[in-house]
């Protein structure tokens, strides 16, 4: 079993809900990932998401487009975001990783020679925004042999077909964006957004994710009552930027904000 489904099955039985805070690789600087990343573990994430710093990242709002220039100033690579995974999981062999961007860097470095490395770093999924499921056979192909998850998204605006086919191509979990638009967006609507997961729910036995918008407490404590898993990117990102300046002080002030949504879902 993969280690995003173990972690969903034991959330699961003790009655509670993923949380997942994404951040980008190499943000402000390749040296504070790997302690924020441990950082958000202790304050009760269950899931990482690291984003693959791109430089054309579409899906993405003024906030996380900042947050990659910011990684790449420093070069920050996807060979670089695998030897953090790699570093990560040296002191840590329970939280799964999901990587997350756009197929370019991937593409790049070669499809067979990335499953290769994601595999022996202790990588658990990727998430490709850029690569519909049509195209993904022989990525999906080569991601299931090295035994990593590929995680999907869905949008308000997909249609039942297309739901039941990106269901059955993904594996590990589905991600529900909560709202149109890009990263950051502003709050969604936990109601409409409780009426597609019930149709989402008929066509996956997958946990389901959702991101977008979440942005407070209330926020994801609400979504955490209707999904498996609540995701979180853009409120952690600009605290980064706040303390781009005041680099040792990113670690805790962004585990803060997950500790304190932590609590929230799990009153
Ligand atoms: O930033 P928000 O609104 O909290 O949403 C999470 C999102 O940032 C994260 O999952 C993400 C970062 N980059 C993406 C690109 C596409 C889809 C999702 C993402």
């Amino acid at each position: 079993m993969s280690r995003i489904t173990e972690c969903f099955n034991n959330l699961k039985s003790q009655g509670r809900k993923a949380l997942i805070p994404y951040v980008t690789a190499g943000d402000p600087d390749p040296k504070v990932t790997l302690p924020l990343m441990h950082a958000l573990v202790e304050s009760g994430a269950d899931i990482i998401e690291l984003g693959i710093p791109f430089s054309d990242p579409m899906a993405d709002g003024p906030v996380i487009q900042l947050a990659c220039e910011r990684a790449l100033l420093h070069g920050t690579r996807l060979t670089d975001v695998l030897d953090i995974v790699a570093e990560f999981r040296q002191t840590n062999q329970t939280t799964p990783v999901v990587l997350m961007g756009y197929l370019n860097p991937i593409e790049v470095l070669g499809y067979s020679v990335f499953a290769e490395k994601a595999k022996a770093v202790g990588l658990d999924g990727v998430l490709t925004v850029d690569l519909p499921p049509e195209e993904a056979g022989e990525f999906n192909q080569l991601m299931k042999a090295a035994d990593i998850d590929v995680i999907y998204l869905l949008s308000p605006t997909t249609e039942v077909e297309r739901v039941k086919l990106i269901c059955a191509a993904g594996s590990g979990y589905v991600y529900y964006v909560s709202v149109k638009g890009v990263t950051g967006s502003a709050s969604l609507n936990v109601e409409e957004v409780a009426e597609k997961l019930q149709m989402i729910r008929q066509h996956t036995d997958m946990p389901v994710g959702v991101g977008f918008g979440i942005r407070d407490d209330a926020s994801a404590r609400a979504v955490s009552e209707v999904a498996d898993g609540v995701i979180v990117g853009s409120v952690l990102v600009n605290k980064i930027a706040e303390l781009a300046g005041d680099q040792d002080k990113i670690p805790d002030a962004v585990a803060a904000i997950t500790a304190s949504m932590r609590q929230a879902m799990d009153k």
